[in-house]
């Protein structure tokens, strides 16, 4: 099977700071794969090349069979970045709406989009409201929204959950898992989080620009000898060191 993503030996510096270092992965379709590791470790580096936004020094990317970068593509990728892009003046809806049209779906579909994503997200009764009024987490929830709204295969989220409380938190993994389960969607979320990486049907722990483990997380516990995943990443981490 023709992997949805695949990322092969990946390099990647800013000035003379290495910052990826060999970076190798592979996630099929329909794969809810976590990144996780520390502040620093690299994911959001890993993430922007993975969406096109950056380029790798040495290495390659291809995502549903092409090379990386690829204008062509952004259709088919919902990109969450962390921190926020949004028009503050405009209202949460007039942001959903000049988003959908962007990615050229007509006034029916962006009707029935923009429902389902604000009431996902929650944001239902704020969509009137002028996003400079919102909170932080109406913020991160509107961003969120915005990564689903052209119905991508490809959901790629920067820590989509911090800000966010934890019954909405709830929610949204319910959802995420929902739409890998009966969509086919292939879903990369980076995190901090250890109790997000076991609802992850496969997690890379990245530390210091490199992938320390991966596995799935029943994989992982098994492997370093414990239930808790927070244990699995200092041993995995001390194994490499
Ligand atoms: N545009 C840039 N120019 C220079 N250095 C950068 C740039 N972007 C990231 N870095 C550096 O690269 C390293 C990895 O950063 P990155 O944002 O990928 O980490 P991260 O794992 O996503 O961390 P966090 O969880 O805090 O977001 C950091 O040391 C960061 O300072």
């Amino acid at each position: 099977m023709v992997p949805t993503i695949k990322v092969e030996d990946v390099n990647k510096s800013y000035g003379k700071k290495p910052v990826l270092n060999g970076v190798n992965l592979t996630i099929p379709k329909g794969q809810l794969f976590g990144l996780i590791g520390p502040s620093g470790a690299g994911k959001t580096t890993l993430v922007k090349m993975i969406v096109g936004m950056e380029k790798a020094d040495t290495g390659t990317i291809q995502v549903l069979n092409q090379k990386m970068p690829n204008l062509g593509l952004l259709q088919e990728i919902g990109y969450m970045a962390q921190s926020d892009a949004l028009y503050v003046e405009l209202t949460g809806e007039e942001n959903l709406k000049f988003f959908a049209s962007l990615f050229g779906l007509n006034k029916d579909v962006q009707k029935t989009r923009i429902a389902y994503v604000a009431s996902l997200v929650n944001l239902t009764e704020d969509l009137k409201k002028r996003v400079a009024a919102y909170s932080g987490g109406m913020k991160r929830r509107l961003s969120l929204a915005i990564a689903l709204i052209q119905d991508p295969k490809i959901l790629i989220l920067d820590e989509p959950t911090v800000g966010i409380d934890p019954e909405l938190k709830l929610s949204i993994w319910k959802e995420f898992l929902r739409l890998k389960n009966e969509e086919g969607k292939t879903i990369i979320v980076t995190t901090h989080v250890m109790d997000e990486a076991v609802k992850c049907d496969y997690v890379a722990m990245v530390r210091d620009g490199r992938i320390l483990t991966s596995g799935s997380p029943t994989e992982l516990k098994a492997l370093y000898e414990t239930d808790d995943f927070d244990e699995v990443f200092l041993k995995a981490g001390v194994k490499q060191s």
